[in-house]
């Protein structure tokens, strides 16, 4: 018998508030697909998804990417990775693109990434780690092996219990300070809570982050507060690892909260702008925040107290 809750996110939540993404629903979300221009422009240009074109709409008006400095990417919620295609055509030959996902995904080619929960402060160290083990690498490089070892870290990383493997792996000796404190020029994040599994195993689902990425509830209220907490993580993201002048885009389902965190924004940012690509769809709630030139010395709880 369904119970009237579920368990999501270590919260007991009324099950009445999810539109589940079941047979009907899918079939909708399919038929939309395929009506849809950019999802047919992103096949005939070999692109993971749709999303690629807002990303493309965002540089071309902000100048995000610099093809003639080597850039270092940081794609929060990278997956199914057109995002992270994007950034990689668009920086220079000697950039590199990282992406961050709670899901298991394949980066495309010429991407690195790390399977972690953003909201999980062990996420930062594990991309400081990385760089500093890939200070000298780029795009071009062969980066399999090590990214098999990053995986096992991960996993290491995940059982709270395990705090001597913590120390050992985070201690300054291995991670030399090569990098710099601010290692990353820009920031990227489109993430959003990816569906909750409760069917499917059999399917071999859990690897489809395609289908499982941008289901929001249906509840405004509840995809705002949810999108909310993520760009919260991505800011503080941005404020330890993002270096001065250093730029920012975020995408945020709107609602009450908006303001809030604009104002948060221009804490940290010069120049923030508010913005809708074409390629939205008109019915989606979703906005993007632009936030270039990242200011000297910011102070983050200054940045989190109103
Ligand atoms: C809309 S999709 C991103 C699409 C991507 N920009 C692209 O172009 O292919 C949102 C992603 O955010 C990821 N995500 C959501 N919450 C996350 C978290 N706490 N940590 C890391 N990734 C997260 C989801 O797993 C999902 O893959």
């Amino acid at each position: 018998m369904s119970m009237p809750w579920q368990v999501l996110g270590g919260r007991v939540v009324a099950r009445k508030l999810f539109v589940r993404f079941n047979s009907g629903s899918r079939s909708r979300w399919l038929s939309r697909q395929q009506n849809d221009y950019y999802t047919r422009e992103a096949k005939v240009q070999n692109l993971r998804s749709r999303a690629a074109f807002k990303l493309m709409e965002i540089d071309d008006k902000f100048k995000i990417f610099c093809r003639n400095t080597p850039q270092r990417v940081l794609d929060l919620g990278f997956a199914p990775g057109a995002w992270s295609q994007v950034a990689s055509r668009r920086i220079g030959d000697g950039g590199m693109v990282l992406g961050v996902d709670i899901l298991p995904c394949n980066p495309p080619p010429g991407v690195s990434s790390i399977q972690a929960n953003i909201l999980s402060r062990k996420t930062q160290e594990l991309i400081r780690l990385y760089l500093s083990k890939h200070f000298r690498l780029n795009k071009h490089d062969d980066i399999h092996e090590d990214h098999g070892y990053l995986q096992h870290m991960t996993e290491e990383l995940s059982r709270e219990s395990d705090c001597e493997t913590y120390r050992e792996v985070f201690s300054p000796d291995v991670v030399p300070d090569k990098v710099g404190k601010y290692p990353i020029d820009v920031i990227i994040s489109d993430m959003y809570e990816p569906w909750p599994q409760d069917s499917g195993f059999w399917t071999n689902i859990t690897n489809a982050a395609y289908y499982r990425m941008a289901n929001t509830s249906g509840l405004a209220i509840r995809d705002h507060y949810q999108s909310i907490d993520l760009c919260d993580a991505a800011l503080v993201t941005a404020i330890d690892l993002l270096r001065p002048r250093g730029h920012f885009v975020c995408k945020l389902y709107t609602g009450k909260e908006d303001k809030l965190f604009e104002k948060r924004l221009k804490k940290v940012f010069r120049r923030v702008n508010r913005f809708k690509p074409v390629a939205c769809r008109d019915e989606s709630k979703e906005v993007y925040f632009v936030a270039r030139e990242k200011r000297d010395g910011v102070d983050k709880l200054l940045v989190f107290t109103d």
